[in-house]
């Protein structure tokens, strides 16, 4: 509980630096879609498609060709389902900027997930990845080696479209959370609860692949946000705010680095009616929200 009390936030000036990240949802197949990072920022770990907004391109325009370049799905932006903000802060340095990153989901797109060089695609369960595991769940163990397949191949170089995995939904993997961006953990399962339940209240979501009682939540996501969900049920939007102390990432593949980026610090989660958008649209300084 305490570390979603404990945030205080920067009262320093810092810059906002926009970034996209959107992640596609077949919910009638049960399945989300998450890219694995072959190079760059993030390299060897899997995430959401997004990016940089560019200078002069608006936050949905970017989600857009952010996800088509590393996926190749095509989307209108009307299709493109705003989900929330995540509020990046280090602590660890004066002069990093807050990360803005707009989170999106979609459900219908044109073209097939693609390996690009950046990217690899991997579809996991939804109705298996509702919480947050524990670090000693086996989750990579979970993997079957003909799904990691498609990974090795686009990793030795080649550039191939991902395949429906044999067994059919039922037999996809968990989320492998702890090859996810730290805070990923955090936010990620509560956004799929709170799309299942929407979807569930529709008779959507793979017919009964979600359980009408999902379990309950791990202790890692029980502390953070879990208090309100019934509440927070009716909300549409979900506002993550962390500060980085900086450290070793010692999930990564390669044991990790130090980065002002590791170290998740203080956090809170909160889900709100209305995004304050305009309010951060070019801004410059940080206030603490809310
Ligand atoms: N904790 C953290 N730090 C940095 N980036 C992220 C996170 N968590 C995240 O979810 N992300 C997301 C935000 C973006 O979707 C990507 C990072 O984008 P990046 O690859 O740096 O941006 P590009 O514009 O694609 O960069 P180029 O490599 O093309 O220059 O991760």
């Amino acid at each position: 509980m305490a570390t979603t009390d404990a945030i205080s936030l920067s009262p320093k000036i810092k810059r906002h630096k926009q970034y996209t990240l959107v992640i596609p949802l077949d919910l009638h197949g049960d399945r989300v879609l998450l890219g694995y990072k072959l190079r760059g920022f993030g390299q060897g770990k899997y995430n959401g498609y997004g990016g940089k907004v560019e200078p002069n391109e608006t936050v949905i325009a970017a989600a857009v060709r952010e996800l088509h370049e590393e996926s190749g799905l095509l989307v209108e932006e009307p299709a493109m389902i705003q989900r929330g903000v995540l509020l990046l802060e280090t602590v660890a340095d004066d002069t990093s900027p807050i990360l803005e990153i707009h989170v999106f989901t979609v459900e219908t797109w044109e073209g097939t997930e693609t390996a690009t060089d950046e990217m690899t695609p991997h579809w996991f369960s939804l109705s298996k990845s509702l919480t947050a595991p524990t670090k000693s769940t086996p989750v990579s163990g979970s993997i079957p080696p003909s799904f990691l397949s498609t990974s090795s191949a686009a990793e030795a170089g080649g550039v191939e479209e991902s395949q429906p995995h044999p067994g059919g939904p039922h037999d996809l993997p968990v989320i492998p959370y702890f090859q996810m961006w730290e805070e990923s953990r955090v936010w990620l399962p509560h956004l799929l609860r709170h799309v299942s339940s929407s979807e569930e209240g529709r008779g959507g979501v793979g017919g009964n692949l979600i359980s009408p009682e999902p379990s309950p939540p791990a202790a890692t996501a029980a502390s953070d946000g879990d208090r309100n969900e019934t509440e927070n049920k009716g909300k549409k939007y979900f506002i993550h705010h962390v500060q980085f102390i900086g450290g070793t990432d010692m999930d990564a593949v390669d044991g990790g680095e130090y980065s002002v980026w590791h170290g998740m610090g203080p956090r809170r989660l909160d889900w709100v009616d209305e995004l304050p958008i305009g309010e951060w649209e070019g801004r410059k300084s940080f206030k603490t929200y809310p």
